[in-house]
């Protein structure tokens, strides 16, 4: 295949379904794909102004969710469907190139991290501003327990969040019905013929799904006359893997801050949005949400970080307790929680099972690279095995033991100064909300 395309897409205002159309080109012929989006209807109908935002966010959603089929070829061509603006061009690159970096690295395809696509000539036609700032928020959740520290800073702030998932699982209903809101939902069906490619052997890998998962819920919150939309991205989610052919490689690259500046800035020129879309706690480490997490108990029979649980096919009950997401959300909840609380969480206690050794090494930075994970910094684990150590119920366990011995003089000295439980980096928390975030920390 040579080149990727976008031949059209629709929205039917009366069901909320939009079906967006890909297809692959090359001199053997052409394979199609079409995904379907469906957003959750308001009571009321939408406005104008709401209709005419909603089509532009559409307008980038059907360029930025066809990572999903461009991925089964990689074509050196990305040929877009109609003229962008400067901004809008950035995230679009940005999403194919960064976005796809780890796919790049494991498949090894140099050419797509320095994808460039081809925009139609032309003028994008003026967008008045739509600024629904003032209205209730929509809160982003994923079922584990960034999301969950967010809608609890939100609702004791006063903003009346409500919580919104994309293909709700059973974990996610259960912390919905833990939480006592009420929900929206928006349904995501990715075309089965990709899947038939994925079993014949197509290549095959990481997307940046959240880049997908934010743009449904700006549409959903701009469709249903709500506000802003508020994610639990935070700071670790920028930092690289590793670095490959001088490219950054960031498995986390959609959660990052560098993604969400492209993705405001695209909505605001595209869009018209003023205030779209911003993560509530994008200054804070993962250490530190974990000790946020421990302050209530509300969600410890529901609350699930592992990525096992939200697989379309086989996917795990809830924590697999073998994966370094599992591993990490352990230790990084270990140190701010009675040892019997985070057991029952995860349903086993990791830190007891010397099996686990080799993947803490890994988080601890003594083997490998950080790995292709939503796991914090190699820091951040030091730390949190530092605060274990120093711990009567945790001393003796026998991974905490074998860790100590472990970790290198190095990184002991740099955990020492760590500023991990201090906020800081760059964010785009808008002044009304910066209140919640205070709060919190
Ligand atoms: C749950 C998971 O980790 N899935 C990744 C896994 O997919 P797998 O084949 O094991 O199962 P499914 O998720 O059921 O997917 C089946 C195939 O469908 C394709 N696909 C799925 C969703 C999508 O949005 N686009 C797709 O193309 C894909 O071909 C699947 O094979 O391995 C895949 C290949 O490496 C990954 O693409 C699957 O990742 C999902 C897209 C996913 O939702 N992953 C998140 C848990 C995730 O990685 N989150 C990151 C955030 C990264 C970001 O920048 O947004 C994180 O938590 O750090
Ligand atoms: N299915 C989904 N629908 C909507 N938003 C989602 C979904 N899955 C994840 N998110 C959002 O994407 C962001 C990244 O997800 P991530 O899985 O890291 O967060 P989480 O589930 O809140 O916490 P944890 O890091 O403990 O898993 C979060 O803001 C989360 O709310």
């Amino acid at each position: 295949m040579d080149a990727f395309t976008f031949p059209s897409y629709s929205i039917d205002l009366s069901t909320g379904e939009a079906l967006f159309d890909y297809a692959l080109t090359g001199p053997d012929g052409e394979q199609r794909f079409t995904e379907a989006i469906t957003l959750p209807l308001p009571a009321d109908p939408p406005s104008d102004a709401a209709v005419a935002a909603l089509g532009r966010v559409l307008e980038l959603l059907h360029v930025v969710a066809g990572v999903s089929y461009y991925k089964a070829a990689a074509p050196r061509r990305l040929v877009l469907p109609a003229p962008l603006g400067p901004a809008a061009v950035r995230l679009v690159t940005a999403v194919y190139t960064k976005g796809l970096a780890e796919y790049a690295y494991r498949n090894r395809l140099p050419h797509v991290l320095e994808l460039a696509p081809e925009v139609p000539a032309g003028e994008v036609g003026p967008v008045p501003p739509y600024d629904n700032s003032d209205r209730r928020p929509l809160s982003a959740v994923g079922g584990g327990k960034d999301s969950i520290v967010t809608l609890e800073a939100l609702r004791r702030a006063g903003f009346d969040p409500v919580p919104f998932s994309v293909n709700p699982n059973h974990v996610i209903v259960a912390v919905n019905r833990a939480s006592d809101l009420v929900s929206l939902a928006a349904r995501r069906r990715i075309d089965p013929a990709l899947l038939d490619l994925n079993a014949a052997g197509a290549r095959n890998g990481h997307i940046p799904v959240t880049a997908i998962n934010s743009l449904i819920a700006v549409a959903t919150s701009v469709l249903g006359g709500l506000g802003p939309v508020v994610m639990s991205n935070e700071r670790s989610a920028s930092d690289p893997n590793l670095v490959w052919n001088g490219h950054e490689i960031n498995h986390q690259w959609s959660k990052g801050v560098e993604a969400e500046g492209l993705l405001r800035a695209a909505l605001a020129e595209h869009a018209g949005l003023t205030e779209p879309y911003f993560s509530l706690l994008r200054s804070l480490s993962e250490l530190h949400i974990a000790r946020l997490f421990a302050e209530t108990d509300r969600y410890d029979d529901v609350v699930t970080s592992c990525n096992a649980a939200f697989k379309l096919r086989d996917a795990s009950e809830r924590w697999c307790r073998d994966c370094p997401k599992c591993r990490f959300v352990f230790l990084a909840m270990a140190p701010f929680m009675p040892r019997e609380r985070v057991t029952h969480i995860f349903g086993g206690d990791l830190l007891a099972d010397s099996s686990q050794i080799p993947g803490y090494r890994e988080l601890l930075g003594v083997d490998g690279h950080k790995p292709f994970e939503c796991v914090g910094e190699v820091e951040e684990s030091v730390v949190a095995l530092s605060l274990l150590a120093e711990q009567e119920q945790w001393r003796d366990a026998p991974v905490v033991r074998a860790l100590v011995d472990a970790v290198p003089a190095t990184a002991w000295s740099a955990a020492a100064t760590s500023d991990v439980f201090t906020p800081g980096g760059p964010n785009h928390v808008p002044a009304p909300y910066a209140k919640a975030l205070a709060a919190l920390t």
